[in-house]
Protein backbone atom coordinates (compact mmCIF):
# COMPACT_ATOMS: atom_id res chain seq x y z
CA UNK A 1 0.00 0.00 0.00
CA UNK A 2 1.24 3.78 -0.78
CA UNK A 3 2.35 6.14 1.93
CA UNK A 4 1.60 9.13 3.27
CA UNK A 5 3.86 11.83 2.36
CA UNK A 6 5.00 13.83 5.71
CA UNK A 7 7.58 16.83 4.43
CA UNK A 8 8.92 18.60 7.38
CA UNK A 9 10.89 21.72 6.78
CA UNK A 10 13.54 23.75 8.25
CA UNK A 11 15.36 26.78 7.90
CA UNK A 12 18.79 25.37 7.46
CA UNK A 13 22.03 25.70 8.71
CA UNK A 14 25.49 25.12 7.28
CA UNK A 15 27.00 22.41 6.57
CA UNK A 16 30.20 23.09 8.45
CA UNK A 17 31.36 26.34 10.76
CA UNK A 18 34.06 27.20 8.12
CA UNK A 19 33.58 30.70 6.64
CA UNK A 20 33.55 28.81 2.93
CA UNK A 21 30.17 27.42 4.21
CA UNK A 22 28.96 29.55 5.86
CA UNK A 23 28.90 32.40 3.17
CA UNK A 24 27.42 29.53 1.04
CA UNK A 25 24.17 28.60 3.58
CA UNK A 26 24.08 32.89 4.11
CA UNK A 27 24.12 33.55 -0.03
CA UNK A 28 21.49 31.35 -0.79
CA UNK A 29 19.17 32.65 2.23
CA UNK A 30 19.94 35.87 1.93
CA UNK A 31 19.03 35.66 -1.92
CA UNK A 32 15.96 34.42 -0.98
CA UNK A 33 13.58 36.94 -2.66
CA UNK A 34 11.07 36.54 -0.07
CA UNK A 35 13.96 37.55 2.64
CA UNK A 36 16.21 40.42 1.01
CA UNK A 37 12.63 40.79 -0.74
CA UNK A 38 14.20 43.50 -3.27
CA UNK A 39 14.97 44.34 -6.67
CA UNK A 40 17.12 41.16 -8.35
CA UNK A 41 20.23 43.40 -9.16
CA UNK A 42 20.14 45.42 -6.22
CA UNK A 43 19.60 42.44 -3.65
CA UNK A 44 22.54 40.94 -5.35
CA UNK A 45 24.60 43.81 -4.65
CA UNK A 46 23.49 44.10 -1.19
CA UNK A 47 24.40 40.53 -0.39
CA UNK A 48 26.94 39.39 -2.46
CA UNK A 49 28.98 42.70 -1.71
CA UNK A 50 27.74 44.32 1.25
CA UNK A 51 26.39 41.58 4.06
CA UNK A 52 27.61 38.38 3.22
CA UNK A 53 31.73 39.02 2.97
CA UNK A 54 31.47 40.70 6.42
CA UNK A 55 29.01 38.99 7.71
CA UNK A 56 30.44 35.50 6.88
CA UNK A 57 33.23 35.67 8.64
CA UNK A 58 31.29 36.86 11.65
CA UNK A 59 29.05 34.38 11.24
CA UNK A 60 31.58 31.41 11.36
CA UNK A 61 33.01 31.94 14.46
CA UNK A 62 29.67 31.96 16.50
CA UNK A 63 28.79 29.26 14.53
CA UNK A 64 32.00 27.51 16.04
CA UNK A 65 30.59 28.46 19.14
CA UNK A 66 27.67 26.09 18.59
CA UNK A 67 28.56 23.58 16.95
CA UNK A 68 29.06 20.16 19.03
CA UNK A 69 30.41 16.73 18.05
CA UNK A 70 26.34 16.32 16.91
CA UNK A 71 26.73 19.29 14.31
CA UNK A 72 24.47 22.11 14.52
CA UNK A 73 21.85 22.15 16.84
CA UNK A 74 19.34 23.33 14.07
CA UNK A 75 19.96 20.29 12.34
CA UNK A 76 20.83 17.79 14.98
CA UNK A 77 17.12 18.04 16.63
CA UNK A 78 15.38 18.29 12.91
CA UNK A 79 16.46 15.26 12.42
CA UNK A 80 15.90 13.82 15.78
CA UNK A 81 12.13 15.11 15.49
CA UNK A 82 11.78 13.42 12.07
CA UNK A 83 13.01 10.12 13.67
CA UNK A 84 10.73 10.10 16.51
CA UNK A 85 7.83 11.38 14.14
CA UNK A 86 8.27 8.51 11.62
CA UNK A 87 8.85 5.92 14.55
CA UNK A 88 5.08 7.82 15.94
CA UNK A 89 3.20 7.20 13.04
CA UNK A 90 4.37 4.11 11.28
CA UNK A 91 5.37 2.61 7.87
CA UNK A 92 1.57 3.57 6.69
CA UNK A 93 3.65 7.15 6.13
CA UNK A 94 7.05 8.38 4.68
CA UNK A 95 8.32 11.26 7.14
CA UNK A 96 11.09 13.25 5.34
CA UNK A 97 13.24 15.84 6.39
CA UNK A 98 14.42 18.91 4.55
CA UNK A 99 16.17 22.24 4.91
CA UNK A 100 15.07 25.46 3.36
CA UNK A 101 18.53 26.25 2.23
CA UNK A 102 21.65 24.09 2.25
CA UNK A 103 21.51 19.99 3.02
CA UNK A 104 19.15 18.19 3.18
CA UNK A 105 17.59 19.89 0.24
CA UNK A 106 13.56 20.13 -0.58
CA UNK A 107 14.76 18.52 -3.80
CA UNK A 108 15.89 15.01 -2.29
CA UNK A 109 13.25 14.99 -0.47
CA UNK A 110 10.30 15.47 -2.71
CA UNK A 111 12.13 13.15 -5.13
CA UNK A 112 12.56 10.60 -2.46
CA UNK A 113 8.81 10.94 -1.97
CA UNK A 114 8.16 10.80 -6.12
CA UNK A 115 10.33 7.59 -6.06
CA UNK A 116 8.14 5.61 -3.92
CA UNK A 117 4.55 6.85 -4.95
CA UNK A 118 3.39 8.56 -1.97
CA UNK A 119 -0.42 9.25 -2.33
CA UNK A 120 -0.91 12.43 -0.65
CA UNK A 121 2.29 15.04 0.82
CA UNK A 122 1.94 17.30 3.75
CA UNK A 123 4.33 20.09 3.99
CA UNK A 124 4.72 21.10 7.70
CA UNK A 125 7.22 23.97 7.67
CA UNK A 126 8.77 24.07 11.31
CA UNK A 127 7.43 27.61 11.89
CA UNK A 128 4.99 28.04 14.66
CA UNK A 129 4.01 31.42 13.22
CA UNK A 130 3.96 32.56 9.91
CA UNK A 131 6.00 34.51 7.72
CA UNK A 132 6.47 35.09 4.18
CA UNK A 133 10.28 35.20 4.97
CA UNK A 134 10.13 31.36 6.35
CA UNK A 135 7.00 29.73 5.96
CA UNK A 136 6.44 30.95 2.79
CA UNK A 137 9.11 30.71 1.12
CA UNK A 138 9.37 26.67 1.94
CA UNK A 139 5.39 26.67 0.39
CA UNK A 140 6.69 28.39 -2.47
CA UNK A 141 9.79 25.90 -2.85
CA UNK A 142 7.83 23.09 -2.61
CA UNK A 143 5.08 24.52 -5.45
CA UNK A 144 8.30 25.46 -7.73
CA UNK A 145 9.17 22.00 -7.55
CA UNK A 146 5.72 19.72 -7.79
CA UNK A 147 4.54 22.19 -9.89
CA UNK A 148 6.97 20.15 -13.02
CA UNK A 149 6.03 17.14 -12.10
CA UNK A 150 3.42 15.27 -14.70
CA UNK A 151 1.09 14.02 -11.84
CA UNK A 152 0.99 16.46 -8.98
CA UNK A 153 -0.33 13.58 -6.17
CA UNK A 154 -2.90 15.75 -3.68
CA UNK A 155 -0.64 18.14 -1.39
CA UNK A 156 -1.18 20.61 1.68
CA UNK A 157 0.29 23.08 3.60
CA UNK A 158 0.35 23.66 7.43
CA UNK A 159 0.27 27.62 7.67
CA UNK A 160 0.86 27.98 11.08
CA UNK A 161 0.72 26.54 14.58
CA UNK A 162 0.97 29.47 16.66
CA UNK A 163 -1.56 28.07 18.80
CA UNK A 164 -0.81 24.98 18.95
CA UNK A 165 -1.45 23.15 22.19
CA UNK A 166 1.12 21.17 22.35
CA UNK A 167 3.38 23.94 21.43
CA UNK A 168 2.31 25.63 24.02
CA UNK A 169 2.57 23.11 26.87
CA UNK A 170 5.61 21.79 25.91
CA UNK A 171 7.00 25.28 25.91
CA UNK A 172 5.38 26.37 29.27
CA UNK A 173 6.62 23.04 30.71
CA UNK A 174 10.39 23.63 29.83
CA UNK A 175 9.86 26.86 31.20
CA UNK A 176 8.57 25.29 34.37
CA UNK A 177 12.01 23.52 35.02
CA UNK A 178 13.60 26.90 35.72
CA UNK A 179 10.48 27.98 38.35
CA UNK A 180 9.55 30.89 36.50
CA UNK A 181 8.88 32.73 39.98
CA UNK A 182 12.16 33.33 40.98
CA UNK A 183 12.64 35.21 37.76
CA UNK A 184 12.36 39.62 37.87
CA UNK A 185 10.91 39.57 34.20
CA UNK A 186 10.03 36.90 31.66
CA UNK A 187 10.73 37.78 28.13
CA UNK A 188 9.28 36.11 24.96
CA UNK A 189 11.89 36.96 22.38
CA UNK A 190 10.66 35.77 19.02
CA UNK A 191 12.94 36.31 15.61
CA UNK A 192 12.67 39.81 14.41
CA UNK A 193 11.62 40.59 10.48
CA UNK A 194 11.49 43.60 8.98
CA UNK A 195 8.67 46.00 9.54
CA UNK A 196 8.21 46.30 5.59
CA UNK A 197 7.46 42.27 5.36
CA UNK A 198 4.63 42.74 8.09
CA UNK A 199 2.47 45.82 6.09
CA UNK A 200 3.28 43.96 2.51
CA UNK A 201 1.48 40.55 4.96
CA UNK A 202 -1.03 43.12 5.09
CA UNK A 203 -3.43 42.73 2.55
CA UNK A 204 -6.05 45.59 3.74
CA UNK A 205 -3.28 48.11 3.59
CA UNK A 206 -4.57 49.72 6.33
CA UNK A 207 -3.75 47.74 9.61
CA UNK A 208 -0.61 46.21 10.49
CA UNK A 209 1.82 49.37 11.72
CA UNK A 210 -0.84 51.80 10.79
CA UNK A 211 -3.50 51.37 13.59
CA UNK A 212 -2.13 51.94 17.26
CA UNK A 213 -1.87 48.71 19.03
CA UNK A 214 -2.46 46.80 15.91
CA UNK A 215 -0.47 43.48 16.01
CA UNK A 216 -0.43 43.59 20.10
CA UNK A 217 -3.79 40.61 19.67
CA UNK A 218 -4.97 38.62 16.89
CA UNK A 219 -8.11 39.48 15.23
CA UNK A 220 -9.91 38.50 11.88
CA UNK A 221 -7.42 41.30 10.09
CA UNK A 222 -4.12 40.44 10.95
CA UNK A 223 -4.74 36.63 11.84
CA UNK A 224 -1.60 35.88 9.31
CA UNK A 225 0.36 39.05 10.37
CA UNK A 226 3.92 37.33 11.96
CA UNK A 227 3.83 39.69 15.17
CA UNK A 228 0.56 39.03 16.30
CA UNK A 229 0.54 35.57 15.70
CA UNK A 230 3.66 36.00 18.07
CA UNK A 231 1.78 38.22 20.50
CA UNK A 232 -0.91 35.64 20.75
CA UNK A 233 1.64 32.47 21.30
CA UNK A 234 3.57 34.74 23.93
CA UNK A 235 -0.25 35.10 25.85
CA UNK A 236 -0.94 31.33 25.32
CA UNK A 237 2.64 30.45 27.26
CA UNK A 238 2.27 32.95 29.80
CA UNK A 239 -1.42 31.86 30.59
CA UNK A 240 -0.34 28.16 30.86
CA UNK A 241 2.37 29.64 33.80
CA UNK A 242 0.07 31.88 35.42
CA UNK A 243 2.30 34.85 34.33
CA UNK A 244 0.76 38.15 34.57
CA UNK A 245 0.96 40.88 31.90
CA UNK A 246 3.22 43.00 33.97
CA UNK A 247 5.79 40.36 34.47
CA UNK A 248 6.45 39.36 30.70
CA UNK A 249 6.98 41.31 27.88
CA UNK A 250 7.31 40.49 23.82
CA UNK A 251 10.34 41.41 22.18
CA UNK A 252 11.93 40.62 18.11
CA UNK A 253 15.91 39.86 18.21
CA UNK A 254 18.46 39.11 15.24
CA UNK A 255 17.93 42.32 13.31
CA UNK A 256 19.92 42.73 9.99
CA UNK A 257 20.64 45.78 8.15
CA UNK A 258 19.71 49.59 8.77
CA UNK A 259 15.55 49.45 7.87
CA UNK A 260 13.13 49.29 10.86
CA UNK A 261 12.51 45.80 12.23
CA UNK A 262 9.40 44.60 14.62
CA UNK A 263 9.55 46.35 17.63
CA UNK A 264 10.40 46.22 20.50
CA UNK A 265 14.12 45.04 20.02
CA UNK A 266 15.02 42.44 22.22
CA UNK A 267 18.21 44.20 23.37
CA UNK A 268 16.76 47.86 24.16
CA UNK A 269 13.93 45.92 26.48
CA UNK A 270 16.96 44.10 28.17
CA UNK A 271 18.47 47.77 28.71
CA UNK A 272 14.92 48.95 29.85
CA UNK A 273 14.96 46.03 32.47
CA UNK A 274 18.27 46.48 33.13
CA UNK A 275 17.85 50.30 34.00
CA UNK A 276 14.92 49.65 36.17
CA UNK A 277 16.72 47.45 38.29
CA UNK A 278 15.78 43.43 37.39
CA UNK A 279 18.33 41.24 38.19
CA UNK A 280 17.10 37.86 36.61
CA UNK A 281 15.65 37.56 33.24
CA UNK A 282 14.20 33.84 32.07
CA UNK A 283 13.66 34.16 28.30
CA UNK A 284 11.23 32.15 25.86
CA UNK A 285 12.02 32.15 21.92
CA UNK A 286 8.91 30.39 20.73
CA UNK A 287 9.53 31.37 17.06
CA UNK A 288 11.96 28.22 16.75
CA UNK A 289 11.02 24.09 17.48
CA UNK A 290 14.72 23.84 17.91
CA UNK A 291 17.63 25.30 19.82
CA UNK A 292 19.81 26.84 17.04
CA UNK A 293 22.29 29.61 16.52
CA UNK A 294 19.56 32.50 17.35
CA UNK A 295 19.08 30.98 20.94
CA UNK A 296 22.00 29.06 22.14
CA UNK A 297 24.25 32.08 21.18
CA UNK A 298 22.68 35.23 20.90
CA UNK A 299 20.26 34.42 24.21
CA UNK A 300 22.43 32.78 26.41
CA UNK A 301 25.76 34.38 25.27
CA UNK A 302 25.10 37.92 23.56
CA UNK A 303 22.17 39.43 26.02
CA UNK A 304 23.61 37.61 28.47
CA UNK A 305 26.82 39.70 28.71
CA UNK A 306 24.70 42.87 27.74
CA UNK A 307 22.36 42.46 30.30
CA UNK A 308 25.53 41.97 32.64
CA UNK A 309 26.94 45.24 31.54
CA UNK A 310 24.58 47.14 32.55
CA UNK A 311 23.98 45.94 35.84
CA UNK A 312 22.13 42.48 35.31
CA UNK A 313 22.44 39.12 36.69
CA UNK A 314 21.57 36.42 34.73
CA UNK A 315 19.43 35.59 31.29
CA UNK A 316 18.10 31.88 31.18
CA UNK A 317 17.26 30.32 27.96
CA UNK A 318 14.20 28.20 28.18
CA UNK A 319 15.43 25.47 26.03
CA UNK A 320 13.61 24.91 22.81
CA UNK A 321 11.00 22.07 21.90
CA UNK A 322 13.56 19.56 20.45
CA UNK A 323 12.72 16.04 21.70
CA UNK A 324 10.74 16.78 24.24
CA UNK A 325 8.10 13.94 23.70
CA UNK A 326 4.87 15.88 24.05
CA UNK A 327 6.12 18.22 21.54
CA UNK A 328 6.67 14.72 19.26
CA UNK A 329 2.77 14.15 20.00
CA UNK A 330 2.12 17.45 18.35
CA UNK A 331 4.00 16.77 16.06
CA UNK A 332 2.14 13.75 15.28
CA UNK A 333 -1.08 15.55 15.28
CA UNK A 334 0.11 18.24 13.11
CA UNK A 335 0.89 15.98 10.84
CA UNK A 336 -2.29 13.87 10.40
CA UNK A 337 -4.49 16.38 11.39
CA UNK A 338 -6.40 17.29 8.11
C1 LIG B 1 11.60 31.83 12.87
C2 LIG B 1 11.64 32.01 11.60
C3 LIG B 1 12.60 32.89 10.93
C4 LIG B 1 12.31 34.06 10.26
C5 LIG B 1 10.98 34.70 10.05
C6 LIG B 1 13.57 34.57 9.79
C7 LIG B 1 13.70 35.75 9.07
C8 LIG B 1 14.92 36.33 8.73
N1 LIG B 1 16.19 35.92 9.09
C9 LIG B 1 17.15 36.75 8.54
C10 LIG B 1 18.54 36.65 8.69
C11 LIG B 1 19.23 35.63 9.37
N2 LIG B 1 18.67 34.62 10.14
C12 LIG B 1 19.65 33.75 10.55
C13 LIG B 1 19.50 32.61 11.29
C14 LIG B 1 18.30 31.98 11.56
N3 LIG B 1 17.03 32.42 11.23
C15 LIG B 1 16.09 31.51 11.63
C16 LIG B 1 14.70 31.61 11.48
C17 LIG B 1 14.03 32.68 10.88
N4 LIG B 1 14.55 33.70 10.16
C18 LIG B 1 16.80 30.43 12.26
C19 LIG B 1 16.15 29.18 12.80
C20 LIG B 1 18.16 30.73 12.23
C21 LIG B 1 19.30 29.90 12.85
C22 LIG B 1 19.97 28.98 11.88
C23 LIG B 1 21.01 28.11 12.55
O1 LIG B 1 21.87 27.59 11.80
O2 LIG B 1 21.05 27.86 13.76
C24 LIG B 1 20.92 34.22 10.02
C25 LIG B 1 22.24 33.44 10.08
C26 LIG B 1 23.01 33.59 11.30
C27 LIG B 1 23.63 34.93 11.42
O3 LIG B 1 24.50 35.28 10.62
O4 LIG B 1 23.17 35.67 12.31
C28 LIG B 1 20.66 35.39 9.30
C29 LIG B 1 21.66 36.23 8.54
C30 LIG B 1 16.43 37.71 7.78
C31 LIG B 1 17.13 38.81 6.98
C32 LIG B 1 15.06 37.46 7.89
C33 LIG B 1 13.89 38.15 7.31
C34 LIG B 1 13.92 39.04 6.39
FE1 LIG C 1 16.61 34.34 10.42
FE1 LIG D 1 0.30 43.04 12.11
Amino acid sequence: MSKQGILLVNLGTPDSPSVPDVKKYLDEFLMDGRVIDIYLVGRTFLVKGAIVPFRAPKSAKLYKEIWSEKGSPLLYYSIRQKELLQEKLGDQFQVELAMRYQSPSIEDALERMKKSLVSSIKVLALFPQYASASTGSVHQKVMDIVSKWQTIPPISFVNSFHDNTGMIETFAENGKKHNPESYDHILFSFHGLPQRHLKKCDHTHQYCLQVNGCCDSLNDTNKFCYSAQSHHTAKLIAAQLGITQEKYSVCFQSRLGKDPWVQPYTSEVIAKLAKEGKKRLLVFCPAFVADCLETVYEVSVEYHEEFKALGGEHVQLVESLNDEPKWIDALTALATSC
